[in-house]
């Protein structure tokens, strides 16, 4: 991939660096773009080659906000293969820090970074350079897209986390840390992760860490989305697509792409999402331990022939069916009943109570089911429309009938009504730091 045009602040470094004040600081001067022209490539190589070079290529005054949606994944039958994004959104600003007056004395390369958690997960999530979504950004910055040196000066920077998706509870809490730290990283870079060429290097990265594309894809691109993973990588290279389209495959490195993934469009606004969460956590990687090598073709064919139902009634809006597509035998009966945890139970109850189908959402323990939405052929356009008081109702009811039948297998947990989310990743930038008072706080690095 050819490095991204240079932006204003990055032409910004170029001056920044030529321009000496009497007391050595470097400073901040008003010239246009045009002046870099005047500069010297092989001068300039040699400082951004410098870490702290580096550090100032940053934009002074830019403040980046993310938002990344929970995920539902294998919706029953689709292991490691189908998920659904829920509007229910993780957010993460990243910026300079603002509880200091200067940087000086703090290490931009080895200090902890300022890091603030709210919401779920504050009381076992890390605050230093180990938290997911903190290492992420730096990945992002630093090796994702990179061509060149650059480093993240991480000590110098602000995370701010406000967490809704609770951690390790099967609504792909793993992937929004991963997508949102990789993204983030990259915008501050200067890439715009809103491109289909930026998502789906997202897809291949996070993909890739994550050991499976289930959760990934929904938190990146939205709504309900397909994933496989292509027979012959070396003949991908012009198949994958802006998730519909035919598009530009090409990774960061030019590898074929190794996870593909397509969007499932309902006809109309789909049904609502009410999620029952337990309070304990369960990890997804010993969870994914206890599953078997080797499956009966009885059990194939009974979950491959729901996983094609599924597919079907969710892009023609057959919400009735979704109680039987939504059954597998791959994973939800070896994670459900076995394990001490009421997964038929809670199953059992929605389904009384008018869900049109339920699973176990992800690797679990929390469990989604489907309520509410129009019949088919009670709405002609394509339109999202908010939930009528009718599916509200609905919704309400299977939420009460999964607490009741929770409560009475001696669970404690809480439920949730949402909806399939339309958007994945989202990055917006801000402009709030007086570029000035920004300036005088950067120590001089070179003494
Ligand atoms: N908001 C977050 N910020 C940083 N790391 C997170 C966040 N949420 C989850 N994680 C990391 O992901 C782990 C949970 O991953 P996993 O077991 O796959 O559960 P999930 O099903 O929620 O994805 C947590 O233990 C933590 O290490
Ligand atoms: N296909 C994966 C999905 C894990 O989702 P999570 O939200 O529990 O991380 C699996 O079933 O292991």
């Amino acid at each position: 991939m050819p490095p991204p045009p240079p932006r204003f602040w990055d032409t910004l470094v170029h001056i920044l660096v030529r321009v000496e004040t009497p007391g050595g600081r470097l400073a901040v001067t008003s010239a246009t773009p045009s002046a870099v022209c005047v500069v010297d490539d092989e001068r300039y190589a040699q400082i951004t080659a410098l870490p702290e070079a580096a550090a100032l290529n940053l934009p002074l005054d830019e403040e980046w906000h993310l938002t990344v949606p929970a995920t539902s994944a294998n919706m029953g039958p689709g292991f490691d293969t189908l998920g659904i994004a829920l509007e229910v959104l993780n957010e993460v600003c990243v910026r300079w820090r603002t509880d200091v007056d200067t940087f000086e004395g703090i290490d931009p390369f080895t200090s902890d970074p300022q890091v603030t958690l709210l919401g779920e997960g504050v009381d076992s999530l890390p605050r230093d350079a180990t938290n997911g979504v903190v290492a992420m950004v730096k990945r992002g910055y630093e090796s994702t897209v990179a061509t060149d040196k650059m480093k993240l000066p991480i000590g110098w920077m602000e995370f701010v986390c406000v967490n809704r998706i609770p951690p390790a509870r099967g609504m792909g809490s793993s992937s929004g840390a991963l997508v949102a730290g990789i993204a983030a990283g990259m915008a501050l870079r200067g890439h715009d992760v809103t491109t289909s060429k930026a998502r789906n290097i997202l897809l291949q990265e996070t993909a890739a860490l994550e050991g499976h594309p289930d959760n990934v894809a929904p938190c990146i691109y939205g709504g309900f989305q397909l994933c496989y993973t292509p027979r012959s990588l070396e003949s991908t290279m012009e198949i994958d697509t802006d998730n519909g389209e035919l598009g530009d495959a090409l990774t960061r490195s030019e590898k074929p792409a190794q996870y593909i993934s397509r969007r499932v469009e309902p006809p109309t606004t789909p049904p609502l999402a009410v999620l029952y969460i337990p309070d304990f956590e369960s990890s997804t990687k010993e969870t994914r331990a206890s599953l078997p090598t080797e499956y009966s073709v009885k059990d194939v064919v009974f979950t491959i022939s729901r996983n094609a139902l599924l597919i079907h009634a969710y892009s023609c809006g057959e919400w009735k069916v979704l109680d039987e597509a939504t059954r597998d035998r791959m994973h939800q009966p070896y994670r459900g009943d076995p394990s001490g945890f009421p997964l038929s139970r809670l199953l059992k109850a929605a389904q009384e109570a008018g869900a049109h189908g339920s699973f176990m959402s992800g690797a679990g323990p929390t469990v989604l089911a489907f309520a509410g939405g129009y019949a088919m052929e009670s709405k002609a356009s394509n339109v999202t429309e908010p939930a009528t008081p009718e599916a509200m109702l609905q919704a309400s009811a299977v939420a009460d009938a999964m607490d009741k039948a929770a409560k009475a297998a001696g669970l404690t947990g809480r439920s949730v009504v949402t909806a399939p989310s339309n958007n994945g990743v989202e990055a917006q930038m801000r402009r709030t730091v007086d570029v000035d008072k920004m300036s005088d706080r950067i120590p001089d690095l070179r003494d």
